[in-house]
Order: structure tokens, then sequence, then C-alpha cells
């Protein structure tokens, strides 16, 4: 019996191979041999029958290879009865194994799909690494960042990553109430509780029972209101307006913010007790031009998520609007940066995106951070566009014009994804 093994026959080993259970012959296989293959073996995802003594594990490396790589050993005089039995077996054993493990790949996918955070930058994996410590401890977290930087997106990755994560997860913008309303938004109301009242109404925080309440501008809560939070955060229960029973509920609280919440405390517009209460732990968000090298890889992300909204001709962003959208300053943050690829998508008459698409001023930009090559590109383009203008987008004329020939037109019309035709034909064709 030849071996099935050998380091030449790795490619026999791969996952997606039809074979479900492999055979090594250990006569034919030094414990050398056994190391090297050892992780292809182990990639090959399946169930190995080794065939030999035990006589020719003695060796204690090769004992813990074998034990460690193979389903059954069997000698080399079994009959083949016996050992196509063990084999079906071991096929068996492989189809459940296969199963657990493509099950365990979707959840994989399914949970890193849910809340789609992207960042490649040392500031955000520091934001995932704080994430995922302050998602295990059942305390108060405090998120701060400017607006737009994805306050919500973490309060919502704490959840997933927390003991909660079954539980429900609600998000209520303290900002954008109506002052009357938050009292019975937060805590519920009784039937008849106030004009208007006519059904019992369960609040955030009782609908939240057992998952999290994210508060967003918590800030903008009245003083009022800020005192019946901190007595749900003292005493674990609400009573719903109108209502006089205490009803215990079970919510984490993360609470987040874009202005300084500690100047709000030092004028009076915020209650110290409650500012401490709620800032157990600490997030802090960054804002996307604190990780510029980001924005590209976000921009691109986005522009795949619209993609079923964009012209079949669209296929992306020209060196130019990168450039630019590298330079500006994100006042709005990643909120923003998606607004305006979308946009952008809209607008756009070419194959690239360009950076007027993106309705970003370039006087707005910071100039330092220009590389010479970039204000070259940007020359070359606006040469390219002026000259065509003039000449009614005729090829020949504007080579002639800039005193290149009519391939080098076509080959710098398709470097800058500026269309063949004139914008308006392009836009009514
Ligand atoms: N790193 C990121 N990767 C992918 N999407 C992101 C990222 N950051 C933010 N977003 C997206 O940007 C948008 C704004 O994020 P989010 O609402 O979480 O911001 P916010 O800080 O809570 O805003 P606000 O202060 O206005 O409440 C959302 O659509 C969110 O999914």
């Amino acid at each position: 019996m030849h071996p099935l093994v050998s380091p030449l026959s790795d490619c026999r080993l791969q996952p997606d191979d039809p074979c479900r259970v492999g055979i090594m012959v250990l006569e034919d296989l030094s414990c050398q041999d056994l190391r090297h293959l050892e992780p292809l073996i182990l990639k090959s995802e399946r169930p190995w029958i080794a065939v030999g003594t035990s006589d020719q594990c003695d060796d204690p490396e090769m004992r813990r290879i074998m034990a460690h790589l193979s389903h059954s050993l069997v000698s080399p005089q079994v009959d083949l009865l016996r050992l196509s039995i063990l084999m079906e077996h071991a096929a068996e054993l492989s189809m459940l194994q296969q199963r657990d493990r493509e099950e365990q790949r979707m959840s994989a996918a399914a949970e890193d799909s849910e809340y789609e955070f992207v960042g490649t930058t040392p500031v955000m994996w520091n934001l995932f690494k704080t994430i995922r410590k302050v998602a295990v401890v059942d305390a108060p977290v405090f998120i701060s960042g400017e607006s737009g930087t994805g306050k919500e997106l973490t309060a919502q990755a704490i959840h997933e990553r927390s003991t909660r994560s079954r539980q429900p997860f609600h998000a209520i913008n303290c900002g954008a109430l109506p002052e009357h309303l938050i009292q019975s938004e937060l805590f519920g109301h009784e039937k008849g509780a106030f004009t208007g009242a006519s059904q019992r109404k369960i609040g955030r925080i009782e609908a939240a029972d057992g998952g999290t309440l994210f508060l967003d501008e918590i800030g903008d809560l009245p003083l009022e209101l800020q005192v019946n939070l901190l007595r749900f955060l003292e005493m674990r229960c609400i009573q719903r307006v109108g209502g006089l029973e205490d009803i215990p509920v079970d919510v984490r609280i993360v609470a987040a913010t874009h202005v300084n919440l500690e100047l709000a405390v030092k004028e009076g517009r915020f209650r110290e007790d409650l500012y401490h209460r709620l800032n157990v732990l600490q997030v802090q968000v960054p804002a996307l031009r604190e990780h510029s090298e980001d924005i590209e890889i976000l921009a691109r992300f986005f522009f795949e998520r619209f993609s079923c909204e964009k012209a079949s001709c669209l296929k992306g962003f020209s060196r130019e609007a990168l450039s630019v959208m590298q330079r500006y300053h994100w006042p709005g943050n990643v909120r923003e940066l998606i607004n305006r690829v979308r946009r952008a998508m809209v607008m756009c008459e070419n194959r690239l995106i360009q950076p007027e698409d993106l309705g970003i001023e370039r006087r707005g930009l910071n100039r330092h951070q220009i590389t010479l090559e970039e204000v070259r590109e940007e020359a070359e383009r606006d040469a390219l566009l002026s000259a065509l203008g003039r000449n009614k987008y005729r090829v020949n004329a504007a080579a002639k014009e800039l005193g290149v020939s009519r391939v080098t037109i076509y080959r710098l019309l398709d470097k800058h994804g500026i269309s063949r035709t004139p914008p308006q034909e392009a836009a009514f064709s």
C-alpha cells in the first residue's frame, strides 16, 4: 500500500477535496516527514487513519503527532472489511465536523457583518480593543466623540459583545425629543396620566429590560429628568408617569455626548452625581481626521454598500477624488463621508468619481498636505478639461492645442476617468 501522504502531494490535502478520509502508511513516513506534514494534515480538515504498528510509534515525537493527527491506528495486516468499516465511521465523523465548521463560519461571518465597523489604523484598533474590554463588564459606559464618528455603532458593538446580546438594544436621542415627551418616552406612562394618554405606554427603559439602553446626547437631558434617571440608576426601578408602582428594571446604560459634559457640570447644566454615575467606563471615538488613513477604505466600503444605486458605468474614485477626501477635514465625520459618497454616486457622469461630485471645495482643503505629484495630476486634468471644453470635445482639436497626440488624449481621458462625450450629452443620453 502506498502512502496517500507525501511531502509532494499537498495538493491532495485541500479542504475542498471531495475525499472525506485520509490514510497514512507509517512505514513510509519518518518522524520528520510527519512533522512537516502536520500543518497540512490539520489544514485538510478531515480524519486520518494511520496504518502501522505501535512499535513504529516508539519515538515520543511520533506518538505526540499520531495522537494529535490520527483518528485510528490499524495494523498493516488489517483486513479490508475492517478498514472499510473504520473509514465509514471516520467519514461520518468528518461530515459532522464539516457541518459544525460551516455553522461556525456562518455565524462568525454574520457577527462580522452585523455592525460593519471599518477601521484599519492603530486608533481604531485601540477603539475595538476598548469595546471588547468594556463589553464584558456590566457597568455604565460613557462614550464621547464628535457628531457622526460612530458613537451609536460603538454602543451597538458593546451590546453585541456583552452577555446581554440576546436581549434588546434600545437607542434614544435625548436631544431630539421635545422636553414634555422625554419623561414618558423614557419611563412610560399609565393610561389617563395626562391628556392624550389613552393607553398605557411602556417606556424605553422598561422595554430594554435585560438589555442595553443607549442614551445619545445625554447632555441635552433636562435637569428634572436627570434626577429621575439618577434615581433609576441608584434604585434599579422606575415609575411610569401617572403610576405609583415601583417596577424593577435590569438595564445597562450606555450614554454618549458630543459636547464637553465636564464643562456642562461646571456650568450647572448637568448634575455632577449623575455624571459620575454614568462615567464609570469611558470610550473615546476618534474623529475621522484622526484616522485619515481609513478614509479611502471607508469610501470604498460605502461605495460597495450603495452600489445598487449607482450607474453601471461608474467604477470607483479618481485619484484626485481620493486625494481631496484625504485632505478634507470632515467636520461631520463618517456620517458626512457616507452622505458625500452617496451623493457623488448619483451626481457622477464619468466612470470615476471626481472631486466636484463629492461637493468638496478645493479652496477649503489643507494645501500643506498636497504632494507635487498631486499638483501635476490636478493641473493635467484641468488643462485637459479646459482644452476639451474650448474645442467642443473634438479630440483632434484638443490634442493639437495641447501639443499631444490623439492617443495621448484618449489615454488621459481614461486615466482621469473623464467621459469622451461632453457632460450635457452624457447626462441626457
Ligand atoms: N468606523 C465605521 N465603519 C463603518 N461605518 C461607520 C463607522 N463609523 C460610523 N459609521 C457609520 O456612520 C454613521 C454615523 O454613525 P453613528 O450614528 O454611530 O454616529 P454618532 O457618533 O452616534 O452620531 P451622532 O453624534 O450624530 O449621534 C452610521 O451610519 C454608522 O453606521
